[in-house]
Parts: structure tokens; sequence; C-alpha cells
């Protein structure tokens, strides 16, 4: 068999896609819709919170501690708005090459279009947009968004969206905070002014899609991933209780949520960062547009002082968001794979 496609994106073979099981057994389906008819209560011991609200805290809580993942439908985001921005994502990337390296990132900006990034020192089988919600320049770390001209309804559609995702994230943070008995709003101070960002993946069609991956196997470094995916499927989520890699099925008008590193540290790990990665195929392009919600720069991340106790100590040692950032990124973030570090290096080795 000859090599069709350069070696750096083959994946060591204990890492290539498998087959993968999907449908039943695969990550929970919740219905936001409750949340069309009643507020989001300040505190779950008030007595007067209507039923559907408390099933649908209890099921996030359970979502959140058994998978990491959940999907969502009836979440209020307008679906035009959806397929508005597909649109104009598909058009992006269907531009030439030299049309998409006019924003292309650079050695002091990260953000902006590029196509060669490694996870696990193996390429990725895909082309990416990053896009933030709002501009940084510390005169170290810089993030600046770089707009494409074409396609011109991009930059509008995006913003739209990102101010519109951004408050589905506040909600499910709530629901999230809820669900450990906390107070809703508990983790809203952590995003003022956020970092948060929003990355817009095309996975072109591979001729060999056994050996490679679009994104290799990963955690989310963030708090709370919040993936919109269009109809061909490909995101593999390991499942907690067997580590067996299983197939979301694309639902319509839905999200994908997934728990952050983030996330893990603030709950002293009762709510785990999973696994996952993206798949590719030999026909179909596929699209995922994930919204990393992510605390402002000047965080300290530690587990929450309620989640802690003499019984069960803090997991993990707090770092500095920025910091974290900075260091990920590196001086030279075009080479850099990311994914070598780690909350993992916070967690205490003692306990
Ligand atoms: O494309 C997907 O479904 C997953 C993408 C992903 O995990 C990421 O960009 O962090
Ligand atoms: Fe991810």
């Amino acid at each position: 068999m000859s090599l069709k496609i350069d070696p750096a994106f083959i994946q060591p073979a204990e890492h290539r896609p498998k087959p993968t099981i999907s449908g039943a057994g695969t990550i929970p389906l919740i219905d936001l819709s409750p949340l069309l008819h009643h507020q989001i209560p300040s505190d779950s011991s008030d007595p007067a919170i209507p039923n559907e609200i408390s099933s649908l805290i209890a099921a996030i809580g359970a979502a959140c501690r058994d998978w990491g993942f959940f999907q969502v439908i009836n979440h209020g985001v307008d679906p035009q708005l959806l397929e508005r921005i597909q649109k104009a994502v598909v058009e992006f990337f269907a531009l030439p090459a030299e049309e998409k390296r006019k924003v292309k990132r650079d050695e002091v900006n990260p953000l902006g279009y590029y196509d060669s990034e490694n996870t696990k020192n193996v390429r990725d089988w895909k082309e990416v947009l990053d896009l933030v919600n709002r501009e940084y320049d510390d005169g170290l770390l810089v993030l600046k968004n770089r707009w494409p001209e074409y396609p011109p309804a991009m930059r509008k559609t995006c913003e739209e969206y990102i101010s519109v995702v951004e408050k589905l994230s506040y909600k499910l943070v709530e629901l999230i905070s809820l669900s450990l008995n906390l107070p809703a709003k508990r983790l809203n101070g952590f995003f003022k002014d956020s970092s948060s960002y929003f990355r817009l993946n095309y996975y072109n069609p591979c001729p060999m899609p056994d050996l490679v991956m679009g994104v290799g196997r990963h955690k989310d470094s963030g708090a709370l991933t919040v993936l919109y995916q269009d109809q061909v499927g490909g995101l593999d989520v390991k499942r907690k209780s067997d580590g067996e890699w299983v197939r979301v099925k694309p639902t319509s008008n839905s999200y994908i949520i997934n728990v952050g590193d983030v996330i893990e540290v603030w709950t002293n790990q009762r709510y785990e960062s999973v696994e996952h990665r993206a798949s590719v195929n030999s026909e179909k392009a596929r699209l995922s547009i994930p919204f990393f919600f992510l605390p402002t720069f000047s965080t300290n991340v530690k587990p929450l002082e309620e989640l802690v106790s003499d019984e069960n100590p803090a997991k993990y040692e707090e770092y500095n968001w920025r910091e974290f950032v900075s260091s990920r990124l590196g001086s030279n973030f075009k080479k850099m794979d990311k994914e070598n570090i780690q909350i993992s290096h916070f967690k205490k080795t003692t306990i």
C-alpha cells in the first residue's frame, strides 16, 4: 500500500480510530425546554423550584458526573443563526489557500487561521479559524481577531453568534453550580470579561481516515465547551464507565456540552474533564464550532472552598489562568504541541 498522505498525520497504531460504539450507551441527551418557561432559581434549596427544573438540574449533575459530556436540545439558539454561521464557515474554508492565509496566526498573535497543528505530537487533519469574544493585549499576550474579508457576512454573523452562545454558556454554568448545591451564580464572577474564544474546525475528507485523526485525543483545558457540529458526525468521547470510545450521533439543532479541566479543578474532581477526539472520513467534509467558555485571565483556579473538607482535601494546586494560557502558547506557538501542558501538572501527587 503506498502512502497517500504526509506521514506526520499518521497516528500510532494504538490510537487509530477503530469502529466506535454509537446509538444506545452514548452521551445523555438533555432537553432544556423547562428554561423557556421558568427562570433559573438562585439557590437549589428554594422550596418553590418547579419539578421540571429540579429534574433538569439533577440530569445535568448526573451527566457531568458520569460522562463529563451531554447533548442539549431546545437551547433557545435560533436555528437560522446556526444555518447562517455554517454557511459562512463553509464559504470561508472553501476559499483558496492564499486568501485564508491572509488571516493566519503568527508569532505574536495566536488567533486566526491555521492548517497545521499537532495533538500529542501527531498532526491533526484539520483547518481552523480561532476568534475571541474580547480582544486582549497586556503587552506580552496579544489576542486580536483577524477577520477574513470573505465571506462578507462572516464578522457580523460570528459576533452575533458569540454573544448568543455566551448567554447559553452562563445558563449551563448556573445549572452546573446548582447541581453542586452551590448558589446559581457562584461561578459567574470568574467569567467577567472572560478570555473565552471560539474555534471554527473544518475537517476535509481524508483518503486514509483509518490512520489519522481530525483532532487527536485530548481534554479541553477551559471551564465548559459548548460545541455545535454538523450532521456528518465524527466526535468520539471516551466513556468513563469502561474506557470505550463512543461516537456522538449528530442531532440537528443540538449542542454538545463538556466539562473542561477548570471545572474539574473547581469541583475537586467531582466532575471530570473527559478525553475526546474527532475522526474524519473519506467522503464528506465536516464542520464543528466549539465555544470555549474560559475564566477571566486574572483568575486563580483552585478547588472551591465549599467542595473541599478534611475528608476531601484539595486535589489540585492553585494556578493562574493567564500564566497557564501563556505557558501553553509558548514563545513560538506555531510549533508547539499544546497538549503537552495539562492540568495534571497541578494535580497533587501526595493524595
Ligand atoms: O470536532 C469536534 O467534534 C471536536 C473538536 C474538539 O474537541 C476541539 O476543538 O477541542
Ligand atoms: Fe476538544
